[in-house]
């Protein structure tokens, strides 16, 4: 299989696909993100199903492009025979999840070679395929899929294969259909009305947010539109990433599910989207977190699935090889039965600037917020797991506490300002001033100048570089400067930040990983609020050169390969540039709660 950073991304609001520059869908779970994928390829090889449609023995294509801002992909090959267009969408779901591919004819006449391998329940079930009126059906227990085009197609070794030739001007449509096998056949779709329709939503949506300019006006926008991309529709929920165990380690065991809704991500996610002018799914997501967190706060999860079900049992799928042999694959995530209690502040982090930016509040989401404060108040002197979820023995995070302070900070902050929002302000006072100074007494190494990990270790973690951003202390406090320091220093990799050194804190997980790409945007964010402009910006920049020929990152980045690593496209990378391209373009800091966008802010990155 390719790199990882050799895939671009289609989706429809339910579920996405991954497509390699070699014309071939190598990752497809249906119907939705979390479902069992038809095409894993990705994690062995092309036997675990995949859909290639590319010139007749071409490699990796000439060029690639979405369309403007929109999930259209336009692949192009030049060849000695001429130049071939393949064009790539999922229309947002109305009703059967589709796959478009249209063949286009650019110049001269092109051999196509098309194989359509189908392989339901991660590459293990093999459907029977037969011809039904004018369509191709693959069926096996579930699942069917329809393959709907005026290609010549013929079986071979349990794939469909189409060989034709494109001429210059030809459109040559295929399409892909699911829907449940037990239900009468989904009404055709036509592609070219399809392609219409599809760049038609994009393009509204991506109007629908603030009217970026400058420099980084493209990389942001792209970055919302994959946020967007990964949001699930019919209920508000958010996925962390596309896909499930593409390795932190090439060849390694940290090898993760991230199809499922974590309260962090999606509040995160949810940041960066405010932060583009879309509201709409702030209320959407508020409505998902009411639904699934409902019930007793002592019960909250850190992740839920995507409606809001509980059980995520982690469980390993002996029969994929895992990519580049990185084994094992796994679904589900026994994350889901930890405590992180840094979930708490951003969550009620994001319901503040969701409500500062406008969102109504509501009496069942206030509700919700006091109820969750007060079980926090409770337990925010407990071990937990801390954000980046360790499987090691619990402790004493600082970076947890920093946020507990936060949801204090925040909730008091509420009922102080709004007449309508009511709780005990100066309990949730005073426990924030508590927690303060729990921090700087137990979280501060005074003889390293710099904030630590846990309590009471000298290891150091890059989480801690978001406490100005959260209003903790100021950017150009010396205790943060010295922890931006020894960050530098001491937990850097070719200049980009890694999350921890595991050889000093122990995680509980064999083997290493590369640098955390968020945490690199936070080191932009704590630079800048630190007053160290120009160094903000060339970090911001250098990060922007890390992304793929569509603007998309994953999770990690191996200096030493100089390759992308972990799942893919992976919300916590591209909200943390959001974030930290529009402080950039905003020129100032800003606060986590704190609208980044009001009238006023200037347009163009002061250089
Ligand atoms: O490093 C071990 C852990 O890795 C995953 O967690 C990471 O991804 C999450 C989703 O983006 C993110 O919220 C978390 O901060 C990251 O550390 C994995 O999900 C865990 O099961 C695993 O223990």
């Amino acid at each position: 299989m390719g790199r990882i950073e050799d895939y671009a991304l289609l989706g429809d609001l339910q579920t996405a696909a991954l497509v390699s520059s070699e014309g071939s869908v190598d990752w497809l779970c249906l119907p939705r993100f979390d479902s069992p994928a038809c095409f894993a390829a990705l994690l062995d090889d092309p036997g675990a199903g995949r859909w290639k449609l590319a010139p007749g023995g071409a490699g990796p294509c000439t060029s690639r492009h979405y369309v403007e801002d929109s999930l259209v992909l336009e692949t192009e090959w030049e060849t000695d025979e001429g130049t071939v267009r393949v064009i790539d969408f999922m229309p947002p779901r109305e009703h059967a999840p589709d796959i478009v591919r249209i063949v286009e004819g650019v110049s001269g006449s092109v051999q196509m070679y098309g194989e359509l391998t189908l392989r339901f329940d991660y590459g293990k079930v093999r459907p029977w395929v037969h011809h039904d009126d004018d369509q191709i059906l693959a069926v096996a227990g579930p699942d069917a899929v329809r393959l709907r085009t005026p290609a010549p197609t013929r079986g071979h070794e349990w794939s469909t294969v189409s060989e034709f030739t494109v001429h210059a001007g030809d459109r040559v449509p295929f399409v892909l259909t699911w829907s449940p096998s037990y239900q009468r056949r989904p009404d055709p779709v036509d592609a070219e009305q399809a392609l219409q329709d599809t760049l038609g939503y994009w393009h509204g949506w991506a109007e629908r947010g603030h009217d970026l300019t400058g420099p980084y006006r493209d990389a942001i926008k792209r970055s919302l539109l994959t946020l967007k991309a990964l949001t699930y529709q019919p209920t508000g929920g958010i996925v962390a990433a596309a896909t499930t165990s593409l390795p932190e380690q090439v060849g390694g065991s940290r090898n993760w599910d991230y199809r499922y809704c974590w309260l962090r991500d999606a509040t995160y996610t949810l940041q960066a989207l405010i932060a583009g002018g879309y509201l709409d799914e702030a209320n959407a997501w508020r409505e998902w977190l009411l639904r699934a967190v409902a019930g007793d706060p002592a019960d909250l999860q850190i992740m839920y699935s995507l409606d809001g079900t509980r059980r995520l049992s982690e469980s390993e799928l002996d029969w994929l090889r895992g990519y580049e042999d990185s084994a094992p694959v796994r679904v589900g995530n026994a994350a889901a039965g930890q405590l992180q209690l840094d979930v708490w502040g951003e969550t009620l982090d994001g319901l503040a600037l969701a409500r500062e930016s406008g969102l109504a509040a509501t009496e069942d989401a206030w509700d919700l917020q006091v109820l969750l404060m007060e079980h926090l108040e409770s337990v925010w002197n407990d071990k937990d797991n801390g954000l980046w979820e360790v499987r090691g023995p619990r402790r004493h995070f600082t970076h947890s506490k920093v946020m507990a302070w936060v949801a204090a900070d925040r909730m008091a902050k509420a009922v102080r300002r709004h007449h309508s929002l009511h709780g005990p302000a100066d309990r949730w006072e005073a426990l924030r001033d508590t927690i303060h100074a729990d921090v700087l007494a137990h979280g501060f190494d005074a003889d390293r100048n710099t904030f630590v990990q846990s309590y009471g270790e000298t290891a150091l973690d890059a989480s801690l570089l978001i406490i100005p951003r959260v209003g903790f202390l100021c950017g150009d406090d010396p205790r943060m400067l010295g922890t931006i320091d020894a960050i530098n220093r001491e937990l850097t990799q070719d200049g980009l930040v890694l999350r921890y050194q595991n050889s000093a804190s122990d995680d509980g997980l064999p083997g290493d990983e590369g640098v955390f790409l968020a945490c690199s945007f936070w080191m932009v964010d704590a630079l800048h609020l630190a007053g160290r402009q120009e160094d903000a910006i060339q970090l911001f920049d250098r990060l922007l050169a890390l992304r793929n020929d569509v603007g998309l990152l994953s999770e990690e980045w191996d200096p030493t390969q100089q390759r992308q690593l972990g799942n893919t496209p992976q919300a916590f990378s591209h909200f943390a540039l959001v974030t930290s391209g529009l402080q950039l373009h905003a020129g100032r800091g800003h606060g986590s709660h704190e609208p980044i966008w009001h009238p006023g802010i200037p347009g163009e990155v002061p250089r």
